[in-house]
């Protein structure tokens, strides 16, 4: 991760791209295709800015045929995985049969499973260290609700989850980590953080596992920010020291617009 784009990243951006629900493993082919031949009309370049899927687990084994068929670079990962291996559990999805269908990553503790699902962080942790165990790396999800927020408390909080969701995780494992602040109140309303906000949490969650770990560890960490990411305000908060990357959710439906969240770089504004 040494790619520098803007003179400020020296990590390689990461542009995530969550389906949630959305997209049969008809339509993700589809879908998968036009961004593949739409960014490589623009000569993308894959390795300078990363470009990464999550579909539904249906989806997967179609789009892993079509990643190897076509030589694609774009990278994916499961919506969730269980934090058991194997065994009797319903509905259930081993991080192993993820690695298997050539999952790069997987996300973790994303707020809907928190809210919807009640995952703990006791779960989630156990989570983040089940997808190091089936080499996958986790994007950890998390980040305030409104009444968190308007109370001030959104700092303080957000590190209690990144803490109790890293707790015991080797320092090996956390420097390969990707973390993504998503502010609950941001998410699918069309509300987004400005990217003053969207820095200042970056920048907490970067000194926290400086403070867990070390310096090394803390600079090796991607950080991402989620919550209404559109190609109009990706570009100014992917301009912040600490912003590596963006995960997106509703705009990664739209072939178009997340492709011009991927190429952010041609709407840089220069200071
Ligand atoms: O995982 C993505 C986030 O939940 C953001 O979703 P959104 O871009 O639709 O607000």
């Amino acid at each position: 991760m040494t790619t520098s784009t803007n003179g400020k990243f020296d990590r390689t951006p990461l542009i995530a791209g969550n389906w949630k629900m959305n997209m049969d493993h008809v339509q993700s082919i589809t879908l998968l295709q036009k961004l593949a031949w739409t960014l490589s009309d623009a000569r993308h370049d894959f390795k300078r800015v990363e470009v990464a899927v999550f579909p539904p687990f249906t989806d997967l084994r179609s789009v892993q045929t079509l990643v190897r068929g076509d030589d694609l670079e774009v990278a994916y990962g499961g919506q969730d995985l269980s934090e058991f291996d194997a065994g009797a559990y319903t509905g259930d999805i081993s991080g192993q049969f993820l690695s298997r269908l050539g999952c790069s990553y997987v996300l973790v503790g994303h707020s809907e499973r928190r809210t919807i699902h009640g995952e703990s962080d006791e779960t989630l942790n156990a989570k983040v260290k089940a997808a190091f165990r089936h080499s996958l790396i986790p994007v950890l999800c998390v980040g305030e609700g409104l009444a968190v927020r308007q109370a001030g408390n959104h700092v303080a909080h957000t590190l209690g989850q990144l803490r109790a969701d890293l707790a015991g995780l080797p320092a090996e494992d956390a420097a390969r980590l990707v973390v993504a602040y998503e502010p609950v109140w941001a998410i699918g309303t069309g509300e987004v953080a400005g990217p003053a906000d969207a820095q200042e949490m970056c920048a907490a969650i970067r000194a926290e596992i400086a403070d867990l770990y070390d310096d090394a560890v803390a600079a090796g960490v991607r950080l991402l920010y989620g919550g209404s990411v559109k190609a109009a305000n990706a570009a100014a908060i992917l301009k912040e020291r600490d912003v590596d990357g963006v995960l997106v959710g509703g705009a990664s439906l739209d072939v178009a617009e997340f492709a011009n969240i991927v190429r952010f770089e041609h709407h840089l504004v220069t200071d």
